[in-house]
């Protein structure tokens, strides 16, 4: 299909890429390992997570069909949208203007954060500005599904799936810190994909929205995570597919 296309040909972007940095630093005869290991691990860190978010944002969409109407709207008014053209979407400037799609993505994200937890060490005794005393070498898990979650950080309505929350009154996408929206991680050890997740999230996006309607099957009520590294589902998500066309 032509969103498995795109996929391909943006990771052997990333890899020409890898390459070339490898090729042209003094370091040319380090280390063919380095190199596949630094791919596997782009590979690797791109690959649950990305499908993880991208099952709960489908879940999340086709269960409020306002915010996948407005997603369509926006497509339609931003693309061209029969079949043999749609690669352009890939475009990155393209893909900018979907505003509202980005704030759907990162509702989902916040509300369903792939990676659920995270830890951090204390590299020296300190205080949390809570005035929990830390020892050097403790280490502190803390829920990035919680952090989405949580009215003190959200509002009232956090556990609502509302992606104006993520657009300005003058239509463009509100910057919120790492710290506060935690699906990335925040600080040293954040997420380097962080870009290339919107890309790609976005590019399937479309493919799949504007081609079909995703229908939760009647019935299949127990859609919640599983708790494990990766935030999947813990039964799936049962779905009726209905072929549509966008136009
Ligand atoms: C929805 C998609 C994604 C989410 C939610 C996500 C989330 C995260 C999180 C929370 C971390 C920190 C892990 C830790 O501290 O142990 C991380 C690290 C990382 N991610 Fe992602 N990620 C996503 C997609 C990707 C993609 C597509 C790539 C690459 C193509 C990628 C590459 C990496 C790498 C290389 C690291 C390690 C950074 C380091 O340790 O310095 N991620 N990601």
């Amino acid at each position: 299909m032509t969103f498995k296309v795109n996929l391909i040909i943006l990771y052997k972007k990333l890899f020409n890429m890898l390459k070339a940095i490898v090729e042209e630093s003094e370091m040319e005869k380090i280390d063919r390992k380095l190199l596949r290991d630094n791919a596997i691990s782009l590979l690797l860190a791109g690959r649950d997570t990305i499908s993880s978010g991208l099952s709960w944002f489908f879940w999340l969409v086709s269960t409020h069909p306002f915010v996948e109407a407005k997603i369509l709207e926006e497509i339609r008014a931003n693309f061209i949208t029969n079949e043999e053209n749609w690669l352009i979407t890939s475009r990155l400037e393209n893909l900018n203007k979907l505003v509202y799609l980005h704030g759907a993505l990162c509702e989902a994200l916040r509300l369903f954060p792939p990676v659920p937890f995270e830890h951090k060490s204390a590299v020296k005794s300190d205080i949390l500005p809570s005035g929990h005393r830390v020892n050097a070498n403790t280490m502190g898990i803390y829920s990035l599904y919680s952090m989405g979650r949580m009215e003190q950080i959200w509002g009232e309505d956090c556990l609502e799936f509302k992606p104006e929350r993520w657009i300005s009154e003058k239509g463009s996408i509100i910057h919120i810190p790492s710290y506060k929206f935690i699906a990335f991680n925040a600080g040293p050890r954040s997420c380097l994909g962080k870009n290339i997740t919107f890309i790609q999230m976005k590019i399937v996006a479309i493919a799949l929205l504007c081609n079909f309607q995703f229908e939760v099957v009647e019935g299949h009520n127990n859609v919640y995570p599983c708790v494990s590294i990766i935030l999947h589902m813990k039964h799936g998500l049962k779905v009726k597919v209905t072929k549509r066309g966008i136009n």
